[in-house]
């Protein structure tokens, strides 16, 4: 790109407001966005970043009043940028097709899109010739089941900017590292940094702090739907700057857990086998927080679910207290002290229709009674300390979950695992999803559990979590664990090193569902 071009405006928004029916997402919301910048938009949960991106993708209106120009033409916010050919979107559900190859999986909706499509023989060579391009290191011919997550956000990105005939002038990414391993976000960046160096501009949604001092030249906050600064990343002191910008205030201490006492086995997995696990062993004892971590088909992210039982065991056993805890009883394990909150909580575990408080206190429903609006106040006074503790976004009891944005949908889930005193708390990537301040809060529940002698055994791809929070961390590689790391030996190099080592070939990780 040529000097003279950097900085160009590529989209100019002005007066952006969105209101819902109880709500306004977005208040008089004004960004431009330049060509060669990463423009990384932040806030807490709820705070509108998805409902300004779904108004540029054309999936909401905007209110009355707001303008934008695209390129230098006048746009109609709320449908036309969705149709605009320069404008590539990536969405957290990237759209691929696990059966398909990356090369049919290119074609998928850009086949008639230019004419150098047409052929089945040309599109191979334009797809090898993309993914080329673009450093994607990935065999064209073999289905991206067998891809690793890192690979499939890139062909995604590639096929969005096939789309654009190679050069989109905006490029807007939600949350794409969200399940991405350390080093696979590396390749990642490469990727947009490219983009970047050749004049697109490039909006990027994150809640991992680090990733905007890495990637972004500039910053957008949004609190509470309003734009709260836009600056240049250099003009922002440091992380914690940062965070007090998105919250609005200093965020509570998070003091890490002390060292656990050598105090006695809670929990205690042997030979645990089923899926991509060949053997889960391991002790947790009373007071720690113990952190599992590997590669996608390491099997570190299926662990804690046969453990429990959530998952279908193939064999090994599994004690709390010495008690056997059976396979495939939920009902039991729960009875027995034992809770688990899986990673796609919104899925496997949340009634949209049903309120914030009905969701949180699910739980206890059968104690309850059938009735369940019988038990509305005291759900209620039951659920607000933990919506307040977790800053739960409008900070409503009644409010529906599924009109809450995905965070505070995920913040209310683990909130209903955190409330049940359970003697062993198991956790599939506790925070992701979940902005800066909140997540503090968690950590600080999580180790008052702790200090309460019981345990919590977390699963997450974010080493910076794991140092922060856990005594310490199993390693898992080719279904067992490899490695333990104690607190003192506890570093996101460490932690990544040992997550890559001897992994026999990246495209050995499974499809991540
Ligand atoms: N369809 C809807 N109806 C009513 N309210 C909505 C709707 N969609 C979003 N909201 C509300 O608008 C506000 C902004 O939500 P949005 O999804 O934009 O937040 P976000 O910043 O993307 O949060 P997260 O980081 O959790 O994804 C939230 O308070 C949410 O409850």
């Amino acid at each position: 790109m040529s000097g003279s071009e950097v900085g160009r405006v590529v989209l100019s928004i002005g007066s952006l407001s969105k209101t819902f029916p109880a709500q306004k997402a977005l208040d008089d919301v004004d960004l431009v966005l330049r060509a060669g910048e990463v423009h990384c938009l932040l806030g807490q949960n709820g705070s509108g970043k998805s409902t300004l991106i779904k108004i540029l993708a054309g999936y909401h209106s905007a209110d009355p009043g707001a303008t934008a120009v695209l390129n230098g033409t006048p746009m109609a916010l709320g449908k036309a940028a969705a149709r605009e050919r320069s404008v590539a979107f990536i969405h957290q559900d990237l759209g691929l097709v696990a059966e398909l190859d990356a090369v049919d999986n290119l074609a998928l909706g850009n086949r008639y899109a230019g004419r150098w499509w047409l052929s089945g023989r040309r599109e191979r060579r334009a797809a090898a010739r993309l993914l080329a391009e673009f450093d994607v290191d990935i065999e064209p011919g073999r289905p991206l089941a067998a891809a690793t997550p890192g690979q499939r956000t890139m062909v995604a990105i590639v096929r969005a900017v096939a789309a654009t005939c190679g050069a989109p002038a905006l490029l807007v990414l939600d949350e794409p590292t969200a399940s991405l391993p350390q080093h696979q976000v590396e390749q990642l960046f490469g990727l947009l940094r490219k983009l970047r160096d050749r004049g697109a501009a490039i909006l990027y949604v994150t809640h991992r702090l680090r990733e905007v001092f890495q990637l972004a030249d500039r910053v957008t906050v949004l609190r509470d739907g309003r734009r709260i600064t836009t600056r240049p990343v250099g003009g922002v002191g440091g992380a914690d700057e940062l965070v007090r910008l998105i919250i609005g205030r200093t965020p509570a201490e998070f003091s890490p857990p002390l060292p656990s006492p050598d105090s006695e086995v809670l929990l205690s997995a042997s030979g645990v086998r089923g899926e991509q696990v060949a053997d889960f062993s391991t002790d947790i004892r009373a007071g720690e927080i113990v952190g599992v971590t590997g590669l996608i088909g390491s099997g570190y992210d299926q662990a804690l679910g046969l453990a429990f039982g959530a998952r279908r065991r193939d064999g090994g056993e599994v004690r709390l207290e010495g008690r056997a805890v059976p396979d495939g009883r939920p009902d039991r394990a729960i009875a027995a002290g034992l809770a688990y909150a899986p990673a796609d909580r919104k899925r496997l575990s949340t009634i949209p229709q049903w309120t914030a408080r009905e969701n949180v206190t699910l739980p206890r429903l059968p104690a309850a009674g059938p009735a369940r609006w019988l038990g509305g106040r005291l759900e209620r006074r039951e659920v607000r300390p933990w919506i307040e503790r977790l800053d739960v976004v409008p900070a409503d009891p009644d409010r529906l979950l599924g009109l809450l944005s995905g965070g505070n949908q995920q913040k209310l889930v683990l909130a209903r695992w955190l409330r049940v005193d359970a003697r062993v708390l198991l956790l599939d990537e506790p925070t992701s999803g979940v902005d800066a301040g909140a997540k503090a809060s968690i950590y600080d529940v999580l180790a008052g559990i702790a200090a309460r002698g019981r345990a919590v055994v977390l699963s997450s791809s974010d080493a910076e979590e794991l140092c922060a929070v856990c005594d310490r961390v199993l390693v898992m590689r080719d279904g067992a664990v490899r490695a333990e790391l104690a607190k003192g030996e506890l570093s996101v190099a460490r932690i990544v090193s040992e997550t890559i080592r001897d992994s026999p070939d990246d495209t050995q990780e499974g499809w991540h569902s």
